[in-house]
Order: structure tokens, then sequence, then C-alpha cells
């Protein structure tokens, strides 16, 4: 209902996202109830927090050299190379279920229905769903190849066609 929607978005209100100094990363804060948390509060629109997306990184030489920040949300399949994740104790669905699943959460975040972070909080197999997918800055180097190259040849805020890993099929969104 709009109620509960409108107490949502007041939940959201009283959160803000801030740079932690020592790991680099963001972090969520509640400047009502002052905790604060690595991931994004339960039940919260990530892109309703204030500061969501604009954290430019502690380190300003970090983001500079070459690297780039990303979220994505990852649908893994029985031939991944960890076939479990915190949803799934063990995953059996096929590539081709795994594709059409990203296929039909692309195709929501196109239409502007919902958004890659959201998504990703419910859906992403990968442990940083609860972070609405953000894996923070990453240089050349630190991420399996293919992903690497698709996510270096986004733009920012360009979402990815499906790209697979052996990790599983993903959507990358290029947030800085
Ligand atoms: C690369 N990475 N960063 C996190 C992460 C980041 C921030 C907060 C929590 C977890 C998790 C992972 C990771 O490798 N997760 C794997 C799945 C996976 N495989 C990937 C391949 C490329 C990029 C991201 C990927 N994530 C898992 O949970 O089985």
């Amino acid at each position: 209902t709009g109620e509960s929607h409108q107490q949502n978005d007041n939940a959201a209100a009283n959160w803000e996202v801030r740079m932690s100094r020592s790991r680099k990363i963001a972090y969520y804060y509640n400047r009502v109830t002052k905790e604060s948390t690595w991931e994004i509060p339960q039940g919260i629109d990530p892109t309703k927090i204030k500061g969501y997306g604009e954290q430019r990184d502690g380190n300003p030489q970090e983001s500079g050299a070459g690297q780039i920040r990303a979220s994505h949300l990852l649908v893994k399949h029985i031939e991944s190379r960890r076939p479990s994740s915190w949803k799934e104790v063990r995953i059996t669905r096929t590539k081709e279920q795994a594709l059409a699943l990203i296929l039909a959460y692309r195709e929501r975040i196109e239409k502007g229905e919902t958004t890659l972070a959201e998504l990703a909080i419910t859906e992403s197999d990968c442990s940083s769903s609860k972070r609405g997918g953000d894996l923070g800055f990453f240089g050349r180097g630190q991420m399996q190849p293919s992903f690497e190259e698709a996510a270096f040849k986004l733009e920012v805020d360009q979402l990815s066609e499906p790209v697979w890993s052996d990790s599983g099929v993903h959507l990358i969104l290029r947030t800085q």
C-alpha cells in the first residue's frame, strides 16, 4: 500500500552512505538509531539512500589510476565454478535457465521498473548481493577476464548485456 511504501521511504531517509576510511568501501549509517552496517538495510531501496552512488573513493589516486567501480547481479548455474550461494545451497538451474532469468531482469531494469541494486539484493548469487551488488573499485587483473573485459568497456551508468564468467552469468552496471 502507499502507506507502507511511504514508511519505506521514511526509513530510507534515516540512512546515509558513508565511506569507510580503513576499508575504502561504502557503509550505511542510520542517523536516528546510530547503527552502521556494511550491507544495505533490509527492505530499503538503496537508490533512495542519501549519498548512494555519489561516494567518491576516499583515496583519489585509487579511483584515478585506471580503476572503475561497478555493481553486478550474478545468476549461477549447475556448471558454475561454485554452484552454491547465500540464496541456494545447491544450484541446479541450467545455463539456459540462468540466461533466461538474467534477460528478464535486464528487461525490467531497462524499462525502469526496478534497479540493478534493488534486484541484486534478492536475486544475485554473489555475496555482494547485500550491498546491492556493489563490488567497489577495481583495476585490471582483479576480476575474471571476461568480467573485466566487459566492465571496462562500459561507460559510467551503462548496463551490460549478459556476461558469462566461470561463476555464471552477470549483469554489470558501471557506477564510477
Ligand atoms: C569478487 N567478489 N567480490 C565480492 C564482494 C564484494 C563486496 C562485498 C561483499 C562481497 C564477492 C565476490 C565474489 O567473487 N563472489 C563470488 C561470485 C562472483 N564471481 C564473480 C566474478 C567476477 C566478478 C564478481 C563475481 N562474483 C561468490 O560469492 O561465489
